[in-house]
């Protein structure tokens, strides 16, 4: 086997492995956010800023390192403020494990298409306007108000006595959930895109509207024109009656409708990106095998100094202390909470002479480092009696 490689095998230790393991399920989550939510310039931003950051690191570019420091600040809460609503969704996705859940891709029911196409299509003959959500993967809390919760199988009967014009439910949208007709007079969110409505009002701008900020399907029958329409993905389309069981069939498939039972959903590739990334990160900055030494002036701190006592000069407050081990482990290292810290035993009456080794009191220290030298390498103080002033 080659020196490097056993190298390799000897200093990744189980903690490297969990790094490297935490590191790619971010770089996962927030790959597959980039890909659904945030537009593909805002990712290549993202990918720019990061290889940019990369090259400043390896090409020790002083003033570019310098503005990423001040600058992540400042860009991370433009981010936060700017897609707060986006980021508040990636949260509830993840509460709802749609990150790595999908629905059953075995689609609707025979029985939902069967009486919902049969539904839609009597509607519009009989000129009753209906509006129907179908939501897929994307949880639609946010996007929706109001609604009275229904909870019933679907059927026929239901479905037209809901939406008869003399229904006090009729106004607003059903939801339908897994089957069954969740909530009834449900509002929508309007689309403000006028000329796609083509001189439609409400009832399919908010058809639209919906489909636009999220994967749901909507269908709208029109009490005016008696057409049926399929919004779909910011789009909208009048569908032919005939054709109307194979549209939806063929849309909920395709879209993982929100009905059946989930099962895991792996980004094979995208796991495997991030895998990769987050090896060549820990490669690059934080495998290294050099060994290396570095000192530090570091605090010697007296603890539960008996009450009327104090520490008479010479008091030690300072130790000088060589560490060695390999450069990532100094990165674990905060120098200002490293301390040697000396606690201070109650002592009966007269002066005393406390003594302590200042290496097997050293605080803070990350286990990878060894200690190569500590000056003093032993503390002794006398204790006296506070004067009474
Ligand atoms: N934001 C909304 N969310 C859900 N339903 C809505 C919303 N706004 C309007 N509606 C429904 O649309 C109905 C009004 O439809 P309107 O006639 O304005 O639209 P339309 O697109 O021209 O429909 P139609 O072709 O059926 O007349 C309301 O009675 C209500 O049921």
């Amino acid at each position: 086997m080659p020196q490097y490689v056993r190298e390799l095998f000897e200093r990744v230790r189980f903690a490297d492995l969990l790094d490297v393991a935490i590191v790619s399920m971010l770089l996962y989550v927030v790959i597959i956010w980039l890909r659904q939510k945030a537009s593909r310039s805002l990712g290549i931003v993202a990918v720019g800023l990061v290889v940019l950051f990369g090259l400043a690191q390896w090409f020790d570019l002083y003033l570019t390192t310098l503005a990423y420091q001040y600058g992540s600040i400042a860009i991370l809460i433009t981010f936060v403020v700017i897609f707060q609503s986006d980021i508040r969704y990636g949260f509830e996705k993840l509460a709802a494990s749609q990150f790595f859940l999908r629905s059953s891709v075995s689609g609707p029911s025979e029985n939902l298409t069967g009486t919902l196409t049969e539904a839609m299509i009597f509607m519009a003959r009989q000129r009753i306007g209906a509006l129907v959500v179908i939501p897929m993967r994307d949880p639609l809390g946010r996007h929706i108000q109001g609604g009275v919760d229904v909870d019933a199988k679907i059927s026929l009967p239901l479905l037209l006595s809901i939406f008869h014009p003399k229904s006090p439910g009729h106004d607003g949208a059903v939801l339908i959930e897994r089957e069954r007709i969740a909530t009834l007079g449900v509002h929508l969110p309007l689309s403000r895109q006028v000329e796609k409505l083509q001189g439609s009002g409400t009832r399919h701008a908010a058809a639209l509207g919906l489909a636009e900020c999220c994967d749901a399907m909507v269908v709208a029958v029109s009490e005016e024109r008696g057409t049926i329409t399929i919004a779909k993905d910011g789009e909208m389309q009048v569908v032919d009656p005939t054709q109307l069981a194979d549209r939806l069939r063929a849309s909920l498939k395709d879209g993982h409708f929100a009905g059946g039972k989930r099962r895991p959903r792996y980004h094979g590739v995208t796991l495997l990106v991030s895998i990769a990334t987050a090896t060549m990160l820990w490669f690059t900055f934080a495998y290294n095998t050099d060994t290396i030494q570095r000192t530090f002036v570091i605090p010697i701190e007296y603890r539960n100094v008996p009450e009327g006592w104090e520490i008479a000069e010479p008091k030690p407050t300072f130790a000088e202390l060589t560490l060695s081990g390999p450069e990532p482990a100094f990165n674990l290292l905060k120098p200002a909470s490293a301390v040697v810290s000396l606690e201070v035993k109650p002592i009966a009456k007269g002066t005393r002479f406390p003594q302590w080794e200042s290496e097997s009191n050293l605080k803070n220290i990350p286990s990878e480092l060894s200690v190569e030298q500590i000056e003093p390498r032993q503390v002794i103080v006398s204790l006296r009696e506070k004067s009474e002033q």
